[in-house]
């Protein structure tokens, strides 16, 4: 491996709790703007909540728009109602799965521990585990978010992490759905901080090549600067990831 190896960019949208069967038809507009250009240079995946899995995964069969899951319970199987394990995404045609989002690490108190254990479950089942870290206002106002993120790193990615089972995107809390984002010089900081912290992880020869994306009000309009942070090696979008001119928008900062 050369010293230059750089990962793959990675768009992605996480969808959140939003789109209904009629959402299907942006992934098909998504589909068709992703022409063979675009295609040689980067990857792009959609997240949409779990009753879309199954059927946007059919929608995007011959665009190679990958689909994702926003989360998954670290067991198999079992007496979990109303939860749903990597195995299911899979079976239903997803091959990444969102673990620790702010929104379920607020929403549903889940810890680092958690997290790791749902990283986990998706290598069982073959995903790619995308693991959300990122500080909150308070936290970056009293200058801990350095401090904050590592600690989430190491607690919430297993051992066994490697460029191709495992990507990191650092969502910023205040940044997400705020129309916020920090400066470029403050995401270079963290990336930087996360590529030393994956050495450790993952090995050197390895943490080059895996992929940390930024999120948290990434829009067409500011897509370009981000992306070209060092150690930015994608985004994770939400709000934007909705419609298919947005999305792409953003895509196109890569062309
Ligand atoms: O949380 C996010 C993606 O996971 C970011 O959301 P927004 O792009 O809407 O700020």
């Amino acid at each position: 491996m050369t010293a230059s190896a750089r990962p793959r960019p990675l768009v992605a949208g996480n969808w959140k709790m939003n789109g209904l069967k009629s959402a299907l038809k942006e992934i098909a507009a998504m589909g068709a703007e992703f022409d063979p250009a675009l295609k040689r240079k980067i990857d792009l995946l959609i997240c949409p909540p779990f009753p879309l899995v199954y059927p946007a995964a059919a929608a995007a069969i011959g665009t190679r728009i990958a689909v994702g899951g926003q989360d998954c319970h670290a067991k198999e199987s079992g007496a979990h109602t109303g939860d749903v394990s990597a195995e299911m995404l899979s079976d239903a045609g997803a091959s990444y799965v969102i673990v620790g989002h702010s929104e379920r690490r607020t929403d549903h108190k889940e810890s680092d521990a958690v997290v790791n254990a749902k990283a986990q479950a998706a290598w069982r089942a073959g995903l790619t585990a995308i693991v959300c870290v990122g500080e909150t206002k308070d936290e970056r106002e009293v200058g801990r978010t350095l401090a904050v993120v590592k600690k989430q790193l190491r607690g919430s990615i297993p051992d066994g992490a490697t460029a191709a089972n495992l990507v990191v995107a650092y969502e910023p809390v205040w940044a997400i759905g705020a129309g916020l984002t920090p400066t470029a010089k403050d995401v270079e900081e963290v990336h930087a901080m996360i590529r030393a912290e994956l050495r450790k992880i993952v090995g050197k020869d390895e943490a080059p090549l895996v992929r940390i994306l930024y999120g948290g009000s990434v829009k067409p309009s500011n897509a370009a600067e981000l992306m070209a942070v060092p150690d930015v090696d994608g985004a994770l979008v939400g709000g934007a990831s909705l419609k298919a001119a947005d999305f792409m928008g953003i895509a196109a900062a890569y062309r």
